[in-house]
């Protein structure tokens, strides 16, 4: 049994490196440069407790990597490229394959059981980086990450225990949850402010307001869709002082949405964030202007491949408070 983790940036190379060294048969799938550099001098994953270079088997696809009976696939890359992922991989996996979305959002899962009958979703507490080729970096030590897991749509069964405690013999903590999708679209409500993150670049200190505006309307449209989410207290009280995160050497800046700019990928998560928003409100017959005004930002400084920052969060609030009053 292997895990073959799908996409190994920022989440699926520490995930990856940990479950390797913890004993497990892992498989990495990459793509481009990170691809070539793994390939050429190995995955090289930094942390807070230091730098080694793990030896993982890395391929360029599922098909290369091959999908045996009773391996277990682990989606880790953002969610505007799952539908692509999910169709290479239905071409060497089996349907009852099973499928584990440790990625932020909601959309995911969704998307894999319409090919998979074994879906499981991960409630992703876990800030890792990828600003280079063939270096990924744990931000969290000694624990890097708070990963629980449950069946999509709901419950727990044999799959969700095992992927549990394998994780938590490569140091993350996991518990199984009948309820994940509760946590993910409470985690859906913080990644609201990713997508701002990276518009106003990470040290503008105006952005916190301005996620908050997303915020509120991200609960007022998950609350008019009739969403159960889990409290925003009860998931501080479940993060605790579990992560820590010493500044070290070279440390990359936090965020997922901001990396994607860094690297000048071409693409960001906001569709599948802020986006997930704008979509319930259509859906339900209600308007979420600040998340469509936030998302098509994002995507288009995301396409033009302009560095973090580009809209400070002064100008952003100014274009919101626009946007917002129009309503
Ligand atoms: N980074 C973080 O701190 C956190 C991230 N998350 C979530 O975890 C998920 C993963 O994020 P993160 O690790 O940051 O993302 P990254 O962009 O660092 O890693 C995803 C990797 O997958 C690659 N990829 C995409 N599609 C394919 C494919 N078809 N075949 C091979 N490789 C592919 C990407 O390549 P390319 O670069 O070419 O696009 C990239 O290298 C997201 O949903 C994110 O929101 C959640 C919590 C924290
Ligand atoms: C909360 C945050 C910003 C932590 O890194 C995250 O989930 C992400 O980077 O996608």
């Amino acid at each position: 049994m292997a895990f073959v983790i799908y996409g190994a940036g920022a989440i699926g190379g520490v995930l990856g490196a940990r479950l390797h060294s913890a004993g497990f048969d892992v498989k990495l799938i990459a793509r481009g440069a990170h691809l070539a550099a793994i390939r050429s001098s190995g995955l090289r994953v930094e942390s807070p407790e230091g730098a080694t270079t793990v030896p993982v088997p890395t391929y360029g696809s599922p098909s290369e990597a091959g999908v045996g009976p009773g391996d277990v696939v682990i989606l880790t890359m953002k969610g505007q490229d799952t539908p692509d992922a999910l169709e290479a991989l239905r071409e060497v996996a089996g349907p009852s394959t099973p499928v584990v979305c440790i990625q932020n959002g909601v959309a995911n899962e969704r998307l894999a059981l319409r090919l998979f009958s074994h879906v499981y979703g991960v409630c992703v507490m876990f800030p890792a980086a990828h600003v280079q080729p063939g270096v990924v970096q744990a931000r969290s030590a000694p624990v890097p990450g708070i990963l629980d897991i449950g069946r999509y749509p709901g419950g727990i069964d044999d799959g969700a225990r095992s992927v549990a405690a394998a994780l938590v013999k490569a140091g993350f903590v996991s518990e199984p949850r009948e309820d994940i999708m509760r946590w993910k679209y409470r985690k859906l409500i913080m990644n609201l402010g990713n997508a701002v993150a990276a518009l106003c670049g990470p040290g503008d200190d105006g952005a916190k307001q301005v996620t908050a505006l997303l915020q509120a309307e991200g609960e007022s449209v998950l609350a008019t869709a009739g969403i159960d989410v889990v409290d925003a207290g009860l998931d501080q009280e479940r993060r605790g002082d579990i992560l820590r995160m010493p500044q070290f050497e070279g440390r990359a800046p936090s965020g997922s949405a901001v990396q994607s700019l860094l690297r000048g990928t071409g693409s960001i998560e906001a569709d599948y964030l802020n986006g997930e928003i704008v979509l319930l409100a259509r859906l339900h017959g209600v308007e979420a202007p600040g998340n469509e005004l936030v998302r098509q930002l994002a995507v288009v400084a995301a396409r033009e491949r302009v560095a973090p920052g580009s809209v400070p969060s002064g100008e952003l609030l100014e274009k919101l408070s626009g946007v917002i009053s129009r309503r």
